[in-house]
């Protein structure tokens, strides 16, 4: 991959620079900016060599329309206190705003263009929409820097198509994430087993199969085990569950008998009649009550999880074991985090929410091998699958 030194000298130059800014927010306060802060480094690279520097980015997933809770003005707000310098918001995307943004532009200065997620051609299946939003992104810029890790497992406008319409780089965050990443997935340390949870349940059953054909064993909690317990029989009361996938993870469990990899769902989990209610309890699983939903694993499981955690040698996490936002459902994902920290095997951890649990939680960074910041993403590369924001990047 090119890196921003390849692209010359950019003083003068607009740089479009993809980042991922998808943070965790709580009304409009954003409860973990990692995300912000690991752009960093690009974006000071280029201010410092003088560029005018757009970025662009999206966050959450609205549905192709401006959403006000999906405004990326809290960003701009903690991007501007990061780097100590003014960060202008555009109103939109490609429209009038965005364009006088860009053009007021001095050498050194950085804009940030509103949630690119609320244009429907940045997300459409369909190349020619796709290209066209492309067209008018790379219309802001002279060059193109990808450094949202996080996303380079979308064939999305602002992270693929846009790549191929402008001198592009990878920057140094996507580097790092790469390199540190690519060590596992091409021969990691065995017992290799893989941690996996969340609430991404369709986008991750997907990666189930290619990590059947690599890792030892998987450890399957969050919102996930639903659909997982469902196809061993039980019943799941409201808890999440993708009922079309209820086959697939058959299979998946047949796949796991045959080729000798160890499946782990949890044998105990925490339920309450609703979301945020203080009013749980731990069952087993054969046993979740109809009418209440599952919201972390339980203490047994999370022993058992620790265990296998304890005695392996690599171990890739993503996906909360629970809903790790409320106290009294943090107990399975802190007990996982912990015994990552205990291993002495390298541990991974991916995702968003997975990354800011653990520094939510209180965990040292430095107690892990590895954090990255993209969830789905290290998971398609731990599969051992081309990424397209990856590939387009490698032309
Ligand atoms: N049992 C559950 N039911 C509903 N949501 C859950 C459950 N367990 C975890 N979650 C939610 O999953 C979310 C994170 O999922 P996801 O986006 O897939 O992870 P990441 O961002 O680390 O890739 C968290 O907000 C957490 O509350
Ligand atoms: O949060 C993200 O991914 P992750 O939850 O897999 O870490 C990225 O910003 C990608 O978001 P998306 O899964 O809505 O495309």
């Amino acid at each position: 991959m090119k890196t921003i030194e390849d692209l010359g000298d950019l003083r003068g130059k607009r740089v479009l620079v993809r980042s991922d800014f998808n943070v965790p927010l709580d009304g409009t306060t954003i409860t973990d900016d990692g995300r912000i802060r690991a752009a960093l480094p690009t974006l000071e690279a280029l201010l410092d060599q003088g560029a005018r520097v757009v970025v662009t980015a999206h966050l959450g997933r609205p549905k192709g329309a401006p959403e006000a809770k999906y405004s990326l003005a809290p960003v701009a707000a903690r991007l501007g206190e990061l780097l100590g310098r003014e960060v202008a918001l555009a109103d939109d995307l490609v429209g009038d705003s965005a364009k006088a943004t860009v053009a007021a532009l001095q050498d050194g200065q950085v804009a940030l263009l509103e949630n690119v997620r609320f244009d429907a051609r940045e997300t459409s299946k369909d190349d020619a929409e796709r290209g066209a939003l492309a067209d008018e992104l790379a219309a802001l810029a002279d060059a193109f820097v990808s450094d949202g890790f996080g996303v380079v497992h979308r064939k999305q406008a602002s992270v693929y198509d846009v790549a191929q319409r402008l001198p592009h780089a990878a920057g140094t965050l996507v580097l790092a994430e790469v390199e540190a990443l690519r060590k596992a997935v091409e021969d990691p340390e065995r017992p290799y087993v893989v941690v996996l949870g969340g609430a991404k349940v369709s986008d991750k059953l997907g990666v189930i199969g290619n990590l059947l054909t690599k890792a030892d064993k998987l450890l399957i909690g969050g919102g996930m085990m639903f659909t997982f317990l469902k196809a061993q029989g039980h019943e799941v009361g409201s808890s999440l569950l993708e009922e079309d996938q209820v086959e697939t993870v058959k299979g998946y469990l047949a796949q796991a008998q045959e080729s000798g990899v160890e499946i782990v769902l949890p044998v105990d989990t925490l339920v309450a009649p609703e979301f945020g209610s203080d009013d749980f309890e731990v069952v087993a699983v054969d046993a979740i009550p109809a009418g209440t939903m599952g919201l972390d694993i339980g203490p047994r499981s999370a022993a058992l999880f620790a265990e296998a955690i304890l005695g392996a040698r690599t171990i890739a996490w993503n996906g909360p074991m629970g809903v790790f936002e409320r106290p009294a459902y943090a107990e399975g994902t802190k007990a996982v985090a912990q015994a990552l920290v205990d291993t002495e095997g390298f541990s991974i951890v991916g995702g968003g929410d997975s990354a800011a649990a653990v520094r939510l939680l209180g965990f040292d960074e430095a107690g892990f091998g590895h954090i990255s910041t993209g969830g789905g993403a290290s998971l398609e590369l731990l599969e051992g699958k081309t990424l397209p924001g990856i590939a387009v990047l490698e032309d």
